[in-house]
C-alpha cells in the first residue's frame, strides 16, 4: 500500500535557492528508505516537506492518500502525529532529564500521566537507554543523546519515522548499533526514512536508496548503495548544462 507520494515536488526558498526540484517517488507502508546526497543536495528539505514542517512551492505530497496541501489547518496537529521526527535541530531541553524530555513529546496526546510514564519507560528500554533516564543532556554521551532523541521520536507511536543524519558525530560502533535499532523498528512495521551521509552504513544495509544531486533525484534503487561516482557524474552534467545555459544568455 502506498503510504507516501511525492508528485513533481519543488521547493524554492525565499532567497530563490532551490531546495529540491521536480522530485517524484512513492514509498510503500513499512519500507526502509535512505535519502543520500552531498551537503546541500536537499535531503533535509525533502524530509521537512514530508512531515509538513515546510510547504512545497509546487507539486503534491500525499501521505496515506491525503494531499497535505489540501489539509485544513485545524487537522494539521493531528496529521503530524503520525510522524516521529529525529533531527539534531530539535535538540533536548537542557534543564530536563532524558525521561522528562521524552515525556514532553507525549503531553499533546493528552494521555493520563500514569500511561505516559509507562510508555516512556518502554520506549527508553527499546532504545537501550533506560539506565540513563534520570541524566540531564549535558551528562549524556553523543551516542546516548542520539538514543534519547530516537526515544522522543518514537514515544508517540508514529507510523512513519523521519530521521535526519542519525549517526552524525557517532563512532563506528555506536553508528552501527543505532542503524540496527532503526532496522529493528522498521521490522516492527514503522516506515523508516533516513537521510544519511554515511557511505559505509548505507551500502552495508542494502535498503532502497534515493540519491539527490543539487535538489534533483538522480537515482532510486531497491537495494542501493551510496553511489558517490553517480553523484559526481550527475554533478558534472549539471554544471555543464548550467554553463551552456549561461553562454546562451
Ligand atoms: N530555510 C532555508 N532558507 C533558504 N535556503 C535554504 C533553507 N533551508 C535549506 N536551504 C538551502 O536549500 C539547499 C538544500 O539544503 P538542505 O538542508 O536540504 O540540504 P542537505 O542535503 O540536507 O544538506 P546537509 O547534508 O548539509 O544537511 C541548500 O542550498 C540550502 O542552503
Amino acid at each position: 500500500m502506498k503510504e507516501i507520494e511525492f508528485k513533481n515536488v519543488t521547493k524554492v526558498f525565499s532567497n530563490d535557492v532551490i531546495g529540491i526540484e521536480n522530485v517524484s517517488f512513492e514509498i510503500e507502508k513499512g519500507e526502509f528508505v535512505f535519502i543520500v546526497g552531498r551537503s546541500g543536495s536537499g535531503k533535509s528539505t525533502l524530509l521537512k516537506l514530508l512531515s509538513s514542517q515546510i510547504e512545497p512551492t509546487s507539486g503534491n505530497i500525499l501521505v496515506g492518500g491525503i494531499d497535505t496541501g489540501k489539509l485544513p489547518d485545524y487537522k494539521r496537529p493531528y496529521f503530524r502525529r503520525q510522524f516521529g521526527i529525529m533531527e539534531r535541530e530539535l535538540g533536548l531541553l537542557d534543564d530536563r532529564t532524558a525521561f522528562d524530555n521524552v515525556s514532553l513529546a507525549m503531553y499533546a496526546t493528552e494521555q493520563p500521566a500514569r500511561l505516559i510514564k509507562k510508555r516512556v519507560g518502554q520506549v527508553l528500554s527499546t532504545t537501550g537507554i533506560s539506565h540513563r533516564a534520570l541524566a540531564f543532556p549535558h551528562e549524556l554521551s553523543v551516542g546516548e543523546t542520539a538514543r534519547v532523541l530516537l526515544a522522543r521520536a518514537l514515544v508517540i507511536n508514529p507510523k512513519i519515522m523521519i530521521v535526519d543524519e542519525p549517526t552524525a558525530n557517532l563512532d563506528p560502533d555506536a553508528s552501527w548499533d543505532l542503524m540496527c535499532l532503526l532496522d529493528d523498528l522498521n521490522r516492527l512495521g514503522v516506515t523508516m526514512i533516513v537521510a544519511s551521509h554515511s557511505r559505509e552504513l548505507v551500502t552495508i544495509m542494502k535498503k532502497r536508496v534515493i540519491t539527490l544531486v543539487s535538489g534533483v533525484k538522480v537515482l532510486d534503487e531497491k537495494h542501493g548503495i551510496y553511489n558517490s561516482k553517480a553523484m559526481d557524474i550527475f554533478e558534472e552534467k549539471r554544471v555543464e548544462s548550467e554553463r551552456k545555459r549561461n553562454q546562451k544568455l
